[in-house]
């Protein structure tokens, strides 16, 4: 019997997902967004697999070493232990085929909003130009509902309430976490880059604003 060590993805698609991964981390760490080992990223290999972190690196020091394959299941499919909240990701691609990366911070700023307003479920931007960073919205005249889940470490739990609000209608672009951080998605990971850098600094202008007011 021969044992065929063909892979179900692509060896060069990985290693060019796990050079994006390690990049893109070592720059959000660099913003201040990924603390103490926290966050996790992935990126989309094929329709059964995907490239994610593996738990409990020092996100500063990402290299293509920390990255490797889970499938959809959250199974690991190459050597390691993958993210703790991997179903937070697999959740995502499985239910948005057009989701091609996933990344996931521990900013101050989500970190302040969330828990300083324990019974607010929705965080709403509005009127701002950065909105536009967003794929599909074409003007500041919009509004970006960002849903806030409480915190848990039952991951699956999570995963399933999430799906249920996306089924819902009531998910679009990202979602919080109390006390925790902030998930979001796009179709590239420059996109969702792009997508993470507004939300931050959408985050960080709301607890101004906030500040202001009082
Ligand atoms: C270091 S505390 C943060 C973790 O509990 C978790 O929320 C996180 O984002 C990182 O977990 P990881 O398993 O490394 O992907
Ligand atoms: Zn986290």
């Amino acid at each position: 019997m021969t044992i065929s060590s063909a892979r179900p993805w692509s060896p060069a698609r990985f290693r060019e997902a796990a050079r994006e991964i390690a990049a893109t981390g070592q720059r959000i760490y660099g913003n201040g967004w990924s603390p103490a080992t926290s966050s996790n990223y992935s990126l989309r290999l094929n329709a059964d697999y995907c490239a994610v972190t593996v738990s409990g690196r020092d996100k500063g020091q990402l290299t293509e070493t920390d990255v490797m394959v889970v499938d959809m299941a959250n199974q690991p499919a190459s050597v390691g232990k993958p993210s703790a909240e991997t179903g937070l990701h697999t959740q995502l691609y499985r239910r948005l085929p057009q989701a091609q990366a996933v990344l996931h911070t521990h900013s101050p700023a989500s970190t302040v909003l969330t828990m300083h307003y324990p019974h607010e479920n929705i965080l709403r931007l509005e009127g701002y130009e950065l909105l536009k960073a967003f794929s599909g919205i074409t003007t500041h005249e919009s509004r970006l509902d960002i849903p806030v889940f409480d915190n848990t470490q039952d991951i699956d739990a999570l995963a399933r309430d999430v799906d249920q609000a996306m089924a819902d209608g009531q998910i679009t672009h990202a979602y919080l976490i109390r006390g925790h951080g902030v998930y979001t998605w796009a179709e590239s990971m420059a996109a969702c880059y792009r997508q993470l850098e507004a939300l931050e600094f959408l985050f960080a202008v709301e607890v101004q604003r906030r500040q202001l007011r009082n």
